[in-house]
């Protein structure tokens, strides 16, 4: 029977450990500033948004919410950017994602300063990952490392898999463990064999988007599961990828959905923009 990681409460650990440094900088006349745009009316983005902006106030930092109408132009967004780009009192700068159709992403992404991509989307702060010469990580990437280390899991030398390859989750995280010294196998739809893959893994990372689809059979005894997956059902559940009753019997320890990687993802944008500051 698994240990429950309690991200819900590491991550108030860390919003704690935050708030000390945001007073510290106060002291000396500095307040960490982050600029959160919304574009559209997407209800789940509208939610991340307002936690964001909650957190914030939490730990003593500037925010400003800019909501901005479904039919903003590229060239309107851009205009924010180089705006928030200029402004002093803003560290770190968050669009939130997916945008509508109409705007495209990497333009909009490839405008902000990386040293004010707090969400680690940046090409820059990218191509600085992968050399591991890193200054911003992908927020969630970064919170489920810091899962790891926070519960006293060895990642060095251990197998890990990944499960999903998107530029926000699964690249970045496999990316983070190759360089903790994990031996990591990255896993796609592609995949030929991703039962077999999965059974070989130490530390498990589940970033798909498909309720419950990695299963008990599915997890080696004694593996450390970290479900990265958010999925909402018809009944108004929240599940994650991994089916969590069947999985919690193999594991050693393994992440709930709600109150795992989630509260983490905005801890670890929290942190990123004290650095920005710092
Ligand atoms: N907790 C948090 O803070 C966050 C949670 N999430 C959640 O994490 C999940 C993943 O998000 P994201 O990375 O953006 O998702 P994407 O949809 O961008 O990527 C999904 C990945 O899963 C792979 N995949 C899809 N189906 C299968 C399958 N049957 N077998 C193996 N691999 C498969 C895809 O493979 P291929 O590349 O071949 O198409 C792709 O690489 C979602 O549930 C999302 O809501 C996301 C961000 C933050
Ligand atoms: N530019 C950008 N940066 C992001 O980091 C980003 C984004 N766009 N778009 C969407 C995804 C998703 N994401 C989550 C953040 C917190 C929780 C979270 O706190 N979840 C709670 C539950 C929240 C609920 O009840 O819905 C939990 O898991 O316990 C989940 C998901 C950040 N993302
Ligand atoms: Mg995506």
């Amino acid at each position: 029977m698994a240990k429950i990681i309690d991200g819900k409460a590491i991550a108030q650990e860390i919003r704690k450990e935050i708030k000390e440094r945001v007073e510290e900088l106060k002291a000396r006349g500095k307040q960490p500033g982050l600029a959160v745009v919304l574009v559209g009316n997407n209800p789940a983005s509208q939610t991340y948004v307002r936690m964001k902006e909650k957190a914030c106030q939490e730990v003593g930092m500037y925010s400003e919410v800019h909501r901005l109408p479904e039919e903003t132009s590229e060239e309107e967004l851009l205009t924010l950017i180089d705006q928030l780009n200029a402004n002093e009192k803003i560290h770190g700068i968050l669009v939130q994602l997916p945008l509508p159709e109409h705007i495209d992403e990497k333009k909009i992404i490839d405008r902000i300063l990386p040293e004010k991509d707090v969400d680690g989307f940046h090409p820059v702060n990218v191509g600085n990952l992968f050399t591991n010469t890193a200054r911003f990580v992908a927020c969630t990437p970064r919170g489920c490392i810091e899962l790891l280390d926070r519960m006293g899991v060895e990642i060095e030398g251990k197998k890990a898999v990944v499960i999903g390859r998107s530029n926000i989750v699964g690249k970045p995280v496999a990316m983070l463990l190759l360089h903790r010294n994990a031996t990591v196998t990255l896993c796609h739809s592609r995949t030929a064999d991703l039962k077999k893959e999965c059974l070989d893994a130490d530390i498990l990372v589940v970033a798909v988007g498909r309720p419950e689809m990695i299963t008990g059979d599915m997890i080696k005894e004694g593996a450390v599961v970290i479900d990265v997956g958010i999925n909402r059902l018809e009944d108004g559940r929240l599940v994650g990828d991994v089916h969590f009753e069947s999985a919690k019997e193999k594991a050693s320890m393994i992440t709930p959905v709600p109150g795992g990687v989630g509260p983490m993802t905005i801890a670890m944008l929290l942190l990123n923009t004290l650095e920005a500051c710092e």
